[in-house]
């Protein structure tokens, strides 16, 4: 079986059957038709992720080397991204941006704050030099 063709995304989500299942994990494409009733973790789980990227999925789970080694054997091709498809499932991409986005956020919030302070202090500064004047 040739590994090296190039599926775009529509052409896998017309594998989704149980009796023709193709599963993207990591930009790779999978057969895993003949797999499905072999999965230790059962057909259903292979079938809900069928013809669509199962990168995050497969991933959450923590595979083992050797339900790797049997995800080469069903390697059929590359995906060929194309605008406008699902981009590439990656929790911990996604969490990370977030979190950094958060910390410049609260950054800025911590700026303006100092800023005022500081303004307030300056402010009260004046008066009393007034203050001190009349007296
Ligand atoms: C073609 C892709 C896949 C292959 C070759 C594969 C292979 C395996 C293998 C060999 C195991 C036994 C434990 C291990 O060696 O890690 C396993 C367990 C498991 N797999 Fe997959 N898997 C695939 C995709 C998926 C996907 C997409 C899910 C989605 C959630 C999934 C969910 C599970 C679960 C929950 C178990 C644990 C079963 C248990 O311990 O009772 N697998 N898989």
């Amino acid at each position: 079986m040739s590994a090296d063709k190039d599926f775009t995304y529509a052409q896998v989500a017309e594998h989704s059957t149980k009796k023709d299942l193709y599963l993207v994990i990591h930009d790779k494409v999978y057969n895993t038709t003949a797999f499905v009733d072999e999965h230790p973790g059962g057909e259903e789980v292979l079938l809900d992720v069928g013809g669509q990227d199962a990168t995050e999925a497969f991933e959450d789970v923590g595979h083992s080397d050797e339900a790797r080694e049997i995800l080469e054997g069903l390697l059929i091709g590359n995906l060929k991204r194309k605008e406008g498809d699902p981009k590439p499932k990656l929790s911990t991409t996604t969490s990370a941006t977030t979190s950094t986005n958060n910390a410049a956020g609260l950054g800025i919030g911590l700026y303006a704050i100092i800023l005022i302070g500081a303004g307030l202090a300056f402010g009260a500064y004046k008066y009393l030099q007034t203050q001190e004047g009349k007296a």
